[in-house]
């Protein structure tokens, strides 16, 4: 039976490939979980779209399916938190609540001659300085100019006022508040911080970029802190205070009690993440990482990141299983890969859609390269699980280039981290213990932690941080001499997927 008597908070974690439901009690630990698929759209090759409204009735059912499998009652839960896949960008008409196109989701690259056009002269770098940013696809901005010009007639509806741009998070707390009748306009600083459009220090819409990206301010939502109460849910949640959003990275980054400086996550999910808090500054990237909001906890100072974005990790063990037919499940890859003792000599840079971070190379492509007929299946089962190592590997670099932090130790969770095999050699390959939490479930623990700060049901980041226990530890157990050649092996692969496409070399 549930003990009654107890404080729960739900969060909703709106994920690229699904969303997902889950309450916590006081102490941090799971009640209920609940998870929806969303349909994945690829209407043209680099274009990909969700449907919002989709998005939004998934939601609604993963909240009814976590409530009833934690035996509660909507007026149980002292309040609800929000978390989301980020850049992923909606436009939607405020008198209907209907979307005007579908969203244009994170990995989409119909924006890179548009990001081009925008750097002019001064390239990737052009709006770096206000926003943390290098000019990409990635980012919402350029996402929504390419909607106000693409949808007939939007951009002199949007000038009128009669349309709202949000992220994910504003998507769903604007529904969640009343939608058409009163619903609240708003995003947090982790999720603005995303578009491109929000200066780092101000924490607003930075004029010069809007009217560069030529987006109208009234499309634009509130930016708020990532924890504080927005609204009242109406409907199925009526009365529960909707009381924190953060971007699903910096959720983990709460989730995983990285309070302090120095301290860092990995998320390997879809894509791979890794997020070192760098205090009340921004510090500024010169080795291709994102400066980019931590946190802000209500009144009190933002705390920044930087963070090493990578596009494909988990995503090249989806395209191992299903467009190669390899293996029939993801977990089959571990099998797999302890069949054979090494690669075989074979490296796989995904570059499916560019690189990220620390490359930020529209025009590189995916390669495998080393082959000889003695690679088997086996060696590129390994090669698949290695190239997240080692984009992770080339992400810690930056990271120590930038802000002088030596990682001791990697705070990590997501779905990839299940694989024993993968998480001992990112241990052998940072050379770093790697450690993951008893609650994985770090991005829904992060947002529930932040609306449950906002609503009295904990009282700071301390008592937070007592919550954090580890269940299990990697150590580096791999000889330097060959972590060493190995690494140079796989820079020498990382060059060979550039200037594969050729329409975008800038
Ligand atoms: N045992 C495994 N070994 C390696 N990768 C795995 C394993 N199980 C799941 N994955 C990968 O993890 C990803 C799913 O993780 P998850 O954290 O749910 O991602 P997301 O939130 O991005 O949807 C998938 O891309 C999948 O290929
Ligand atoms: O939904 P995920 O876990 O794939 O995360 C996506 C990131 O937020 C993209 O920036």
């Amino acid at each position: 039976m549930t003990d009654h008597a107890e404080k729960y908070v739900a969060a909703i974690d709106q994920g690229t490939t699904s969303s997902r439901c889950i309450i916590f009690n006081q102490d941090g630990a799971i009640v209920a979980v609940d998870q929806r698929e969303h349909r994945q759209i690829f209407p043209k090759p680099g274009w990909v779209e969700h449907d919002a409204t989709e998005i939004w009735s998934k939601v609604q059912a993963v909240v009814a399916g976590a409530i009833a499998k934690a035996g509660l009652r909507a007026d149980q839960l002292s309040a609800l938190g929000i978390t989301n896949q980020r850049e992923t960008t909606v436009l939607w008409d405020r008198a209907t609540g209907k979307p005007v196109h579908n969203a244009i989701v994170w990995q989409d690259t119909r924006t890179s001659a548009l990001c081009n056009e925008l750097g002019g002269s001064d390239g990737q770098d052009r709006f770096r300085e206000q926003t943390g940013l290098p000019l990409a696809s990635y980012f919402s901005g350029p996402k929504a100019a390419w909607l106000l010009d693409n949808v007939p007639g939007l951009r002199a509806r949007a000038e009128r006022g009669e349309i709202a741009f949000g992220t994910i998070d504003s998507w769903l707390i604007w529904n969640l508040t009343g939608g058409t009748d009163g619903g609240q306009h708003v995003t947090d600083v982790t999720n603005a911080g995303r578009t491109m459009l929000m200066n780092l220090e101000t924490l607003q819409w930075d004029p010069s970029i809007l009217s560069a990206m030529n987006v109208p301010e009234a499309v634009l939502p509130e930016i708020r802190s990532s924890s504080e109460v927005y609204g009242t849910a109406v409907g199925q949640l009526s009365g529960v205070p909707v009381a924190s959003a953060l971007g699903d990275q910096q959720a983990a980054v709460f989730g995983q009690a990285c309070y302090d400086v120095g301290t860092a996550k990995n998320t390997y999910g879809t894509g791979s993440f890794l997020l070192l808090n760098t205090g009340n500054r921004p510090v500024p990237s010169k080795s291709g990482l994102l400066t980019t909001m931590g946190y802000k906890i209500g009144t009190e100072a933002p705390v920044y990141c930087l963070e090493g974005s990578i596009a494909i990790t988990g995503a090249l063990v989806q395209w191992f299983r299903d467009q190669l037919g390899i293996i029939r499940s993801a977990d089959e890859i571990e099998t797999l890969a302890a069949s054979v003792e090494d690669n075989g000599g074979a490296y796989i840079v995904p570059a499916f859609s560019g690189l990220f971070a620390p490359y930020w190379r529209s025009d590189a492509r995916g390669v495998v390269t080393g082959l000889t007929r003695y690679v088997t299946k086996g060696h590129l089962a390994r090669a698949v699980l290695e190239a997240t190592s080692w984009q992770t590997r080339e992400v810690v670099d930056a990271m120590y280039q930038d802000s002088g932090v030596q990682i001791t130790t990697l705070k990590v969770d997501g779905g990839m981290t299940k694989n024993n095999l993968l998480m001992q050699h990112q241990a052998d390959v940072l050379g770093v213990p790697v450690i993951r939490p008893k609650v994985s479930e770090t991005t829904c623990l992060g947002a529930a932690y932040a609306a449950g700060l906002a609503t009295g049901v904990w009282n700071d980041l301390d008592e937070l941080k007592s919550h954090w226990q580890k269940d299990v530890e990697w150590t580096p157990t791999m000889e330097a001499s060959v972590r060493d050649r190995e690494y140079h092996s796989w820079r020498k692969a990382v060059e060979k997927s550039f200037g594969w496409h050729e329409d975008d070399v800038s």
